[in-house]
């Protein structure tokens, strides 16, 4: 073997969901290595590997013993994300693939999930029920969540993290960077908050724009997609089952009575090793 590409260190994959892009680190059978260092230095697009989200896959544990695995989640700044919703999809595709099954339930800091592939190869998550209390979701103080105190008039929604949604009449107008930066940081969000701009383009059809916490700009956010979905539904915007468009492409949003349901399509690029050196250096 060329031992310029050694084949030890710590291994991680590659895989992102409508270009919302993750590293995987698989940490079952042993303890979790992930570290708001670890994350930051993997995350950086130049002297990483780059990702929006870094995904950590744990034993589920004996309080869960339905459950199939566990996930965390960190963001590209080091922060850890109580949900994320593509890397939930992607990170469950590859249990599916390990196990021959075609359902699997995972544990999150949510609670448990379950997931399913479809025929068409999509992969669908619940989510769960959308979190409509200013306490759990959090903001600083009680206010109304379909109308918050801020320019704009937006919407909280939580789905295990939180989201503020501006309903716009055309989301592609809109200074996402600019906007999303200063709400992200609004002291109503004592954890700061993942931002969306979304407007109806059809009939239960919305396009979206995301800024997410943590991450910046993203391609798409599927928890973003779900809080949209419920905030456009509560607004009496659209029923109850939207398609969404973001800058990756489509996601399906289903809010049922066990909770809100999303689909789209997952993507395994690559594997890959972090070097003992670099590993070290981190140390
Ligand atoms: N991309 C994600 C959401 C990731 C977490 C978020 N940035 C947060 O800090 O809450 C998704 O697909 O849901």
């Amino acid at each position: 073997m060329d031992q310029s590409f050694p084949k030890s260190g710590l291994r991680f994959l590659k895989m992102h969901g409508l270009g919302n892009d993750f590293v995987v680190i698989d940490s079952r059978g042993r303890g979790a290595v992930t570290t708001p260092a670890l994350a930051r230095a993997l995350g950086d697009r130049h002297r990483g590997v780059g990702f929006d989200q870094l995904a950590e896959i744990r034993d589920a544990g004996p309080d869960h013993a339905g459950a199939d695995f566990a996930l965390d989640f960190w963001n590209a700044d080091g922060s850890r994300a109580g949900a994320c919703g593509n890397a939930t999809r992607c990170v469950s595709d590859l249990v599916m693939a390990g196990l021959g099954r075609e359902v699997v339930r995972l544990v999150t800091a949510r609670g448990e999930l379950q997931a399913r592939r479809l025929d068409s190869g999509l992969v669908s998550v619940n989510m769960g029920p959308p979190v409509l209390d200013w306490r759990a979701l959090p903001l600083a103080r009680e206010v109304d969540l379909l109308h918050l105190p801020l320019p704009g008039d937006p919407v909280a929604v939580g789905m295990g993290n939180p989201h503020c949604v501006f309903i716009v009449a055309d989301a592609e107008a809109e200074d996402v960077v600019g906007r999303g930066s200063a709400v992200e940081h609004d002291p109503l969000f004592p954890e700061r908050t993942n931002v969306e701009f979304v407007s109806l383009t059809g009939p239960d059809h919305l396009r979206m724009r995301v800024w997410e916490r943590g991450a910046g700009v993203t391609l798409a956010c599927g928890s973003g997609a779900c809080a949209v979905a419920v905030a456009a539904h509560l607004r009496g915007l659209t029923g109850r089952a939207v398609e969404i468009d973001v800058d990756g492409g489509r996601l399906s949003i289903d809010w049922r009575e066990d909770g809100v349901w999303m689909t789209g399509p997952v993507a395994h690029v690559f594997d890959g090793w972090l070097s003992p050196d670099y590993l070290a250096a981190l140390a």
